[in-house]
């Protein structure tokens, strides 16, 4: 391994990768070494449209298989955007080959797979970690500090939250998520990952002892073989007597909030996963009062808006550059961080327990 520069290699030319390709550029501890497609044509195409707006501090090789890439000992990391009913095996053959593996949401199909997904890493001593971005952002990190050591908010009682966009005729016919084959969670795995992943992170990690799930309207791309969720909700309940809900589809306009609720106020995100486009990440902290006295009855409004400076996207500090610097930084120091896998596998769990109680008609199902 190079001393300094975790040196990538992305399997596919994945719509995302564009994304993560400018985020290792502006790393500073990491480059784009090598892209792998199904098609060499496509490799190179991808690597020279992505050059021309950000170019990488060395040399980019095209592979036409992502085995050839694999099998490359000057690479050190593999991004793995793939397709989720697909992405297993080339974890798998990633981990085996000594290659470090950030691997893009949701995991996997299910949690069993993700177990053979993490045992292959940790056999191998190489990092494994999803590519939820939100857990790098200076914003979640704040709140859950805040929420772990100084109860902003009282004891937390409920979260709720919402993740949508509206997928138009094209996307619902050909986009890769509403294909059973290879995204087989549709909108659950899509977006509720990003709901589950922020209920986690707000409890500390502490699982839910009974989930429960629905689907409320199916899709089906035209080549699929079966639907996949494409409006679903969910909730969960913790033996300290807190719930959690989400909403997650691909049929209501853009919208990304989520609410904590404590016994003595509110912390409110309307960009939970995507922050507003700007140079700060913000939340506000709600404790307002109902004032009586009388033939004065008021519900007077306190909102305190809060802030950490950081870009929502693009830029040095930006979360997609935290998550692929610090992954980097796992390589680089030969340090593996276990909490990564951990998150993985407990979203995947109460992802799978959604999915089991909406087959068996949406009843509690204890995990
Ligand atoms: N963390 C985040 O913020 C985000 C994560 N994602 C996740 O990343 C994954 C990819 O999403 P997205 O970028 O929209 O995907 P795309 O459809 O743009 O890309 C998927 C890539 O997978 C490769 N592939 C291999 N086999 C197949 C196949 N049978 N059908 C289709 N593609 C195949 C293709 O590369 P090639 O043909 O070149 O080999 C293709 O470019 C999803 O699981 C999604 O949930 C997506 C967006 C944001
Ligand atoms: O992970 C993701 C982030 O948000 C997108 C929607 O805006 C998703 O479709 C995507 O897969």
């Amino acid at each position: 391994m190079s001393e300094s520069i975790c040196r990538w290699g992305f399997l596919g030319s994945a719509a995302i990768s564009r994304k993560v390709w400018k985020a290792i550029r502006y790393s500073g501890n990491g480059r784009v070494a090598a892209v792998a497609s199904r098609s060499a044509v496509r490799a190179q195409a991808y690597i020279d449209t992505c050059s021309a707006e950000v170019p990488q501090t060395g040399p980019v090789t095209a592979f036409e298989s992502y085995e050839a890439l694999i099998a490359r000992d000057d690479i050190d990391a593999v991004y793995i955007p793939l397709p989720t009913g697909l992405r297993k095996p080339w974890v798998i053959a990633a981990a085996k080959a000594g290659k470090h593996v950030l691997c893009e949401k949701p995991a996997a199909v299910h949690a069993d797979d993700v177990r053979e997904m993490i045992d292959a890493c940790q056999s191998a001593g190489v990092q494994f970690m999803d590519g939820v971005m939100f857990d790098h952002s200076a914003r979640m990190n704040e709140l859950h500090r805040q929420l772990r050591d100084e109860s902003p908010i009282g004891t937390v009682r409920r979260i709720q939250s919402h993740f949508s966009f509206p997928g138009d005729n094209s996307f619902q016919k050909s986009n890769i998520r509403t294909d059973a084959g290879l995204e087989p969670h549709g909108a659950l795995g899509d977006l509720g990952w990003y709901c589950i992943r922020l209920t986690l992170r707000a409890t500390n990690l502490e699982m839910p002892t009974s989930v429960r799930g629905q689907t409320l309207t199916a899709l089906k791309g035209a080549d699929s073989d079966g639907e996949v969720p494409g409006e679903f909700t969910g909730e969960m309940k913790f033996s300290s007597g807190l719930t959690s809900s989400f909403y997650c589809s691909f049929l209501s306009s853009n919208q990304q909030t989520a609410t904590i609720s404590g016994d003595q106020g509110y912390i409110q995100l309307n960009d939970f996963v995507l922050p507003f486009y700007s140079g700060e990440s913000s939340w506000t902290k709600n404790h307002h009062v109902l004032e009586i006295d009388n033939c004065r009855w008021n519900f007077s409004q306190h909102a305190e808006r809060k802030s950490v400076a950081e870009f929502a996207s693009g830029e040095r500090n930006s979360q997609e550059v935290n998550m692929v610097r610090r992954f980097a930084e796992a390589v680089l120091s030969k340090t593996i961080d276990p909490m990564f896998p951990e998150l993985t596998l407990k979203t995947q769990t109460i992802l799978d327990g959604c999915r089991r109680s909406d087959a068996g008609g949406g009843n509690w199902i204890d995990l």
